[in-house]
Parts: C-alpha cells; structure tokens; sequence
C-alpha cells in the first residue's frame, strides 16, 4: 500500500488547472468532487493567482499538487520547499536533476518543519521529451534508462516519488519496489489530442503498469463536459 491510498480521494486522477483565467479554473472546480479527483496548481496558475488560489483550493477539501518544479541550490530549494508546504498542499516536487543534495536538504526540511510533510516527489525527464530531446541536451541514454537512473537518485535521496511517464512505470516498479510514489502525467484517453506530449499512455494501462497518480490536464480541461471525462476515465478503472 501507497503512503497516500489512505487518503479520503478515491480517484487517482490529478487533475492540472492549466489556466490563465481564474474564473474558467474556478467554473471547472465548482463541477469536481474532491472525492473524486485532487487537483494540481503549476507555474502559470500560480504566478497569475498566487497563494491564495491554492489555499482556496485547499480550504475547499483538494488534495492539491502544488507542481513549481524546484531546482536551485540546496538552501534555496529547501526554503522554496518549506514555503510551499506552508500553503496546506498535499504534494510537492523539484527536478532529481537538482541532484542528492538539493533532495536531501529539501526532505529533511520538510520533516523538520511540518509535523505532516507534503510528499516530495522529483521529476525525472519530462514527458514531452523523446530520445531526440535527451541527445539535445547531451544525454546518451534511453529515456527509459536515464529515468531509473535518477528514479533511483531519487529513492536514495529519501524522497517519497517520482514524476514519470507511464511507460516507466513497469520498469521503476521492478527496480524500485511499490512503496514508492509513481505520478505520470503525459496521460490521454483513446483517441484524444497528443499536443506537446511525447511518452503517453491511456490511463488504464498507467494503471495496471504499476502508475500510483494520472496527471490529466487537457484531455479533462479543454472537453465540453470535463465532469464528464472524469467520470469516464474513474470508470475505466474500476
Ligand atoms: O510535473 C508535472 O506535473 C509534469 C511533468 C512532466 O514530465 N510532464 C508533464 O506534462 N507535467 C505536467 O502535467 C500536465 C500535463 O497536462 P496535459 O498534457 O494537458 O495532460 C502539465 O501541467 C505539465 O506541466
């Protein structure tokens, strides 16, 4: 069992609020169950609306994913972390590639600070890279290689997850073991739109790969009736 499939949600869809309109987010909000998904708030959604958008998430019962993606030197990390934590989120994250310092000085600040840290998980290569992408920034190994690579960082830093695409997801749960957060987003249901996305799965198969959490954004955002896709995709795993 998952640290946090003792929560009160019962989905484990993470829904991205990837707007730059307070009120289209908030309208989509007012149609969600926090029962039924959590949410998480990024970098757009949180440099337009800042903290008190999040703590209103908060206060209306969401586990929130407050995805800023750290990366920085260990103290400066550590104290983004903090801060962060301080806004009641449920998760939080920082680039693996920061490296075991910045993790650990991170994680030990959390526990030093909050009597119930958030989970700290780190990103390892995001999903809308490819092989192409890796060679670009002069790394030789698969994807799927570089993501054990540092999922392991990871897991040896003391963090409590990873960020990842699905397709991973089999391979961290053998070397990696289950209790041990797997978040993928890069997440379309049969059929929907790819976008910018390189490394995807329908959430089904993310979930019987071993995924812990389904990151959706777009596929549930941008639909006619996104209480409705949500409803679809919990059901597809039932
Ligand atoms: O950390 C993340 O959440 C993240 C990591 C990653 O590797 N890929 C990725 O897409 N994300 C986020 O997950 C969301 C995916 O949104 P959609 O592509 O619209 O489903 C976006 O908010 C991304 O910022």
């Amino acid at each position: 069992m998952t640290l946090s499939s003792i929560k009160a949600c019962n989905s484990p869809v993470i829904v991205a609020l990837d707007f730059n309109d307070k009120n289209k987010a908030i309208e989509l909000v007012e149609k969600l169950n926090p029962s039924e998904c959590r949410l998480k708030v990024g970098k757009e959604m949180f440099t337009l609306f800042g903290p008190e958008f999040v703590k209103a998430l908060v206060e209306k019962g969401f586990d929130v994913f407050l995805d800023l993606k750290f990366h920085d030197i260990p103290a400066t990390t550590a104290k983004a972390c903090v801060a962060a934590a301080s806004l009641g989120v449920w998760m939080l994250n920082v680039h693996a590639s920061g490296g075991q310092v910045m993790m650990q000085t991170a994680k030990k600040a959390l526990e030093e600070n909050f009597e119930n840290p958030p989970l700290l998980i780190g990103v390892t290569v995001l999903t809308s890279m490819d092989e192409s992408d890796l060679a670009g920034i002069g790394v030789t190994k698969s994807a799927a290689e570089q993501v054990k690579m540092l999922a392991t960082l990871v897991k040896q830093s003391g963090l409590d997850g990873v960020v990842c695409s699905a397709q991973e997801a089999e391979i961290l749960r053998d070397a990696i073991g289950q209790n041990f957060e797997l978040v993928t987003p890069g997440i379309r249901p049969e059929g929907s739109d790819k976008g910018d996305q390189k490394r995807i799965m329908t959430p089904k198969r993310a979930i019987d790969s071993g995924a812990s959490y389904l990151v959706v954004g777009r596929p549930i955002t941008q639909a006619e009736n996104p209480a409705e896709v949500l409803k679809q995709i919990n059901a597809s795993l039932a």
